[in-house]
């Protein structure tokens, strides 16, 4: 028996996210959770799934809910909630509103289902990864973000495309922030198991053309239909397989690191890691010169941030405890 939970399914993302992980066979139970006032509308999704479910064969206890209380249990809890960017804007412009929500979340989880396993896809994800581990108070294994492995997806189409090679035969890798200072780890990137670097056709390749693509991929998306979807949800539900099916796959996602990276640490960011039921586990790794200051600039700028987000939630917490006297679980942020 296997729970995952949706928190914000009744989102674009979380609900297609939500879709896609239906379809993971060693899920049996799945929660459509969000906020209240929400109940009819992750009724409909439910009911719809359950049809969907009858033309697959599939047999999953599905429920549509706004109570903590169904949380309860879970192996793994997602958080898709919180405001998504709008044209022109950047995923850090949303770090403060966002945190608030994911603050809120972390804390019910930890609450209700102490022994999950914390995926964060809000954005900004980094900083709102580092924004779950606090609040939560679970071990930095138990909690990642989406990170950089839609980044990686999208330069391994990229690449493959431009090789004319089915995409399996591509290995590719970015680290760093899910962002504008992301790192393309050329170093290891092979196709066909060969290093991309050995290829008479690395020095032509458009390697800065492909890595700005990446970096515009999701505002392209949202200029031209509003929200990116179906790669996050596809993304999502990878990772979930990758963990209850205990797999041991190496993919990039936020996750905390110590000093795993050119013992550059101490900060929630992409970075190679290994997954399985655990949880994840940051590989230790060196990398290049270049890809040191790359990754160094990344780390500064989430770290900023981040501590700027965390610092104002703990004020915020204080300004509540000083005016109620009393905390309120559900005003609680720290
Ligand atoms: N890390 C990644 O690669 C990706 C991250 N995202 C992020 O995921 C988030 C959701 O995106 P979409 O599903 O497109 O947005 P959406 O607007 O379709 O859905 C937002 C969800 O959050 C909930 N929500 C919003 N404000 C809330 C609040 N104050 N309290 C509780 N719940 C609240 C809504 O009820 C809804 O369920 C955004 O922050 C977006 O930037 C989206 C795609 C990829
Ligand atoms: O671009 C966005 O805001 C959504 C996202 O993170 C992505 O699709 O990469």
């Amino acid at each position: 028996m296997t729970k995952v939970c949706i928190i914000g399914a009744s989102g674009k993302v979380g609900q297609f996210a939500a879709y896609a992980i239906s379809k993971i066979p060693f899920v049996s139970r799945l929660v459509l959770f969000g906020r209240e006032g929400n109940e009819n509308f992750l009724e409909g999704i439910k009911l719809d799934f359950i049809d969907s479910f009858s033309a697959l064969g599939r047999d999953v206890k599905l429920s549509a809910s706004t109570n903590p209380g169904d949380i309860e249990g879970s192996d793994v809890v997602i958080i898709t909630s919180g405001i998504p960017r709008s044209p022109g804007q950047d995923r850090l412009d949303l770090a403060k509103q966002n945190a608030r929500v994911v603050a809120y979340y972390s804390r019910l989880i930890a609450e209700y289902a102490p022994n999950a396993i914390i995926m964060v896809v809000s954005n900004p994800v980094d900083v709102m990864t580092a924004v779950a581990l606090e609040c939560s108070g679970f071990a930095p294994s138990r909690v990642f973000g989406l990170g950089t492995h839609l980044d990686s997806m999208r330069l391994k189409s990229y690449i493959a495309n431009h090789f004319s090679v089915h995409v399996s035969e591509v290995h590719t890798r970015i680290i760093g922030e899910h962002g504008e200072t992301m790192v393309p780890l050329w170093s290891a990137t092979t196709i066909g198991g060969i290093q991309i670097q050995n290829l008479p056709e690395f020095s032509s390749l458009p390697k800065d053309d492909f890595v700005e693509c990446v970096k515009v991929a999701g505002s392209e998306i949202i200029n031209k239909c509003g929200a990116t979807i179906y790669g996050p949800g596809e993304a999502i539900a990878t990772i979930v397989r990758t963990i209850l099916g205990n797999e041991d796959r190496i993919l990039s996602v936020s996750a905390y690191i110590r000093s795993e990276v050119n013992d550059i640490g101490d900060v929630c960011i992409g970075v190679p890691v290994r997954i399985n039921r655990k949880g994840v586990f940051p590989v230790p790794i060196r990398i290049n010169e270049e890809e040191v200051l790359g990754f160094q600039r990344s780390v500064d700028r989430i770290r900023s941030i981040t501590s700027e987000v965390l610092s104002d939630l703990k004020s915020e917490s204080a300004e509540l405890d000083k005016k109620n006297n009393v905390v309120h679980k559900n005003d609680l942020l720290f």
